[in-house]
């Protein structure tokens, strides 16, 4: 009878549980509920019906999705500690083993973030900020070249270039030569998020991992390519290496983990990897959806060249002082962060223990991601958030559903570095330079899925001179 009692219990539980929230078939979970190839899509309409928490079973995994900016403060910044761990995926053991700032957890993390918080404060980026200015120079030169010859600019091999250079200025203190080397590393960089960002069926279906980790340490050509290069970068470091100086992050590295044990150096290797990939691949895409909005919304770039050029009154360059009297641009970038996030379901997290997060249950070990696509199309806090409209930003001083960089101790390490970088290179193209499609066309605005949300067809624009 009490095992009757029991089961009709469990049952009726499980009936209610399943009516709030999206229910799950066995094996695939709920994944068979993404269908439009477009993940971050489905999860935000499911948020529609369900909420801006709830829970979702990619295949064997329990996995919370939040887009209400409330809960994601009182979890990622109020119970911020219970939730700074990343789930052991066997996308992110390969390769790094869970090492470097990225996908590491626990202590190891700690000591790791505050190495590179430190690494990131303005006061020790001050080379960076100079070889920026000398980027912005190299871009204006060849979009300079590109118009009188009358070739189409291509924004994301330009762009991945710009944040190429400063990152490599960054980890090496080293001009970026685009030697052949270098220009063979896109493609791989490309690959590796588009990897990491599908999501494969079996990096959440437990019972084929063994499988899987062997199968991408066999298949996978692109990884190998990146470390191999960044190993022998920090063999050369190395040779030249003063322990009484450190003028860039990989002597800082060598200086805290030494050069001992081959897991020192995997730690090192994983985090300039990290630095270098989480670094460049972001804010080149956040810059070429900043020249489709610029394209597609003619008035609007209008407006933000017409308050650029007012405020440099006759100088030749941006600088970043001149920031404050241009709110419209920055109200540009933020909304374009906003339309397009380019973190879309961003990078998970994972619980460490069992935890109410108001009546919700959050078990142990549950994989949380923050649909920041989602996040930014709530419409409790975006008016027409289907719309794209600079001016949303101007109205208000903050919108707390504003979060492209996540909240709390684990946000974007390099959120500043983020913001100044775009505003520098936008800036100053559009000071000098108008944007046009190249068929008379707006260009295609779909995204494609990866760790970094990309515009799905490629373009190119044509470009004229404005001064
Ligand atoms: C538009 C540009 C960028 C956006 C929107 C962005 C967004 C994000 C987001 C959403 C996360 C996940 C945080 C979390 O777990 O809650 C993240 C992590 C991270 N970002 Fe960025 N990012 C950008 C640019 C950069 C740049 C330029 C750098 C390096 C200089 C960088 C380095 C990192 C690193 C290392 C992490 C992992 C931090 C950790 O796990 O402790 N990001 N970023």
């Amino acid at each position: 009878m009490e095992i009757l009692k029991i089961i009709l219990f469990l049952f009726i539980f499980y009936i209610i549980h399943n009516t709030v929230w999206p229910i799950p078939i066995p094996i695939l979970g709920n994944l068979y509920q993404l269908t439009s190839g477009l993940p971050h899509r489905d999860l935000t309409k499911l948020s529609e019906t369900y909420g801006g928490m709830y829970r979702f079973w990619f295949a064997d995994m329990y996995t919370i999705v939040l887009s209400d900016p409330i809960l994601i403060r009182e979890m990622f910044v109020n119970y911020g500690d219970y939730f700074l761990d990343r789930p052991k995926l066997p996308s992110m053991r390969h390769s790094t083993h869970y090492h470097g700032i990225a996908t590491s957890s626990g202590e190891y993390w700690v000591k790791i973030r505050d190495l590179i918080n430190r690494a990131m404060r303005k006061t020790n980026l001050k080379l960076i900020y100079d070889s920026l200015d000398q980027q912005v120079d190299i871009l204006i030169n060849s979009m300079n070249l590109i118009e009188k010859e009358g070739q189409k600019f291509d924004p994301r091999l330009s762009f991945k270039k710009f944040t190429m250079a400063a990152m490599y200025k960054f980890i090496f203190n080293e001009e970026l030569n685009f030697n052949e080397e270098i220009s063979e590393l896109i493609e791989p960089i490309e690959q590796v998020f588009k990897d990491l960002g599908t999501g494969s069926l079996f990096d959440v279906l437990s019972i084929s991992r063994p499988i899987y980790y062997q199968w991408i340490e066999y298949t996978d050509k692109s990884y190998p390519k990146i470390l191999n290069f960044l190993k022998k970068k920090y063999t050369e470091h190395l040779k030249a290496y003063n322990p009484e100086i450190q003028k860039d992050l990989l002597d800082l590295l060598i200086k805290e983990y030494g050069t001992g044990s081959d897991d020192d150096i995997l730690t090192i290797v994983a985090t300039i990897n990290d630095l270098f990939l989480a670094g460049t691949d972001t804010s080149s895409a956040s810059l070429e959806y900043m020249v489709m909005m610029l394209v597609n919304y003619p008035e609007v770039q209008e407006k933000v060249h017409n308050e650029i050029k007012l405020t440099v009154n006759g100088r030749s360059k941006v600088q970043l002082s001149d920031r404050q009297f241009t709110p419209y641009t920055v109200s540009f970038i933020k909304e374009t962060l906003r339309y397009k996030p380019p973190s879309a379901v961003g990078v998970p997290r994972t619980a460490s223990q069992n935890i109410m997060i108001g009546d919700k249950f959050i078990p142990k070990d549950a994989q949380i991601f923050i649909n920041y696509y989602g996040l930014s199309r709530n419409q409790e806090y975006f008016d027409n958030p289907e719309q794209f409209d600079p001016s949303r930003f101007m109205k208000s001083e903050s919108n707390i559903g504003y979060l492209p960089f996540s909240i709390g101790s684990r946000n974007c390490v390099g959120q500043n570095f983020a913001l100044d970088e775009m505003y520098i290179a936008l800036s100053n193209i559009i000071l000098n330079f108008k944007f046009k499609s190249i068929d008379g066309e707006q260009i295609d605005e779909t995204e494609m899925y990866g760790v970094t949300l990309r515009c799905k067809n490629r373009f190119g624009v044509s470009i004229e001179k404005r001064i």
